[in-house]
């Protein structure tokens, strides 16, 4: 069984969540308000900038510099999605460039850049694989189950790509070579990172659908 194998099966059930969330489950629909759909985009413009740089400071632990090219390469493109956001959704949908990071937020860009910058790079690597592996799992249910015409067709396609799909394998293909060589102590800690990255995600979304603001 290769390492992300078991990492699928334990996170399973927090990806189940994810896929049956509102949030997820309105955008197949194509009825998730717009309000929501809004607040998403802008908390995750936030999220991408961040994601980026947790990328680039883990690309910089591998000590090969065929990874290094892999996690820059990651990076940019996350830098070049949120420019696009800006192109296309915040200037559709008039989205203003003011607003702090909500909770959820928050806490996930926060948790991406202290393992980056604190744990080792198989740590690293496995706290940032479910941003990659749940996006297109949950963009490629989407995409099979939507009901068409969906306002967020942009979005579902983003995801189902194949272009993220060839970087979904890449991260999957580092993370088991990682594991292959590790420790039963840091493949434990890589667990943990996995599952505590995944709940993340249902937070995110959760934030989103919540309209999430800060108690005080
Ligand atoms: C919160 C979140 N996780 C993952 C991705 C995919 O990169 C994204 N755009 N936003």
């Amino acid at each position: 069984m290769k390492f992300t194998d078991l990492l699928w099966a334990n996170a399973l059930p927090i990806y189940e969540q994810i896929q049956l969330h509102p949030f997820n489950q309105e955008l197949k629909e194509g009825t998730l308000p717009l309000e929501k759909f809004k607040f998403y985009i802008y908390q995750d413009s936030l999220y991408l900038a961040d994601f980026a740089k947790a990328l680039a400071v883990t690309g910089a632990k591998s000590g090969n510099s065929h990874e290094l090219l892999d996690f820059l390469g990651f990076a940019q493109n996350a830098i070049l999605v949120e420019r696009a956001l800006h192109l296309s959704y915040f200037k559709e949908y008039n989205i203003e460039h003011a607003g702090e990071k909500a909770p959820g937020c928050f806490a996930y860009t926060n948790y991406l850049m202290s393992v980056s910058a604190f744990e080792s790079y198989e740590v690293a690597v496995a706290a940032l694989l479910p941003c990659f592996w749940i996006y297109k799992k949950v963009g490629d249910y989407i995409y099979a189950n939507q009901i068409s015409p969906n306002p967020y067709q942009n979005w579902i396609n983003a995801y189902s790509g194949e272009e993220f799909g060839h970087s979904v394998q890449k991260a999957l293909d580092i993370c088991d070579r990682l594991a292959e060589s590790a420790t039963d102590n840091v493949r434990q800690k890589m667990i943990e990172a996995y599952l505590t990255a995944s709940r993340l995600e249902y937070v995110f979304w959760d934030s989103a659908y919540q309209l999430e603001q800060w108690a005080v």
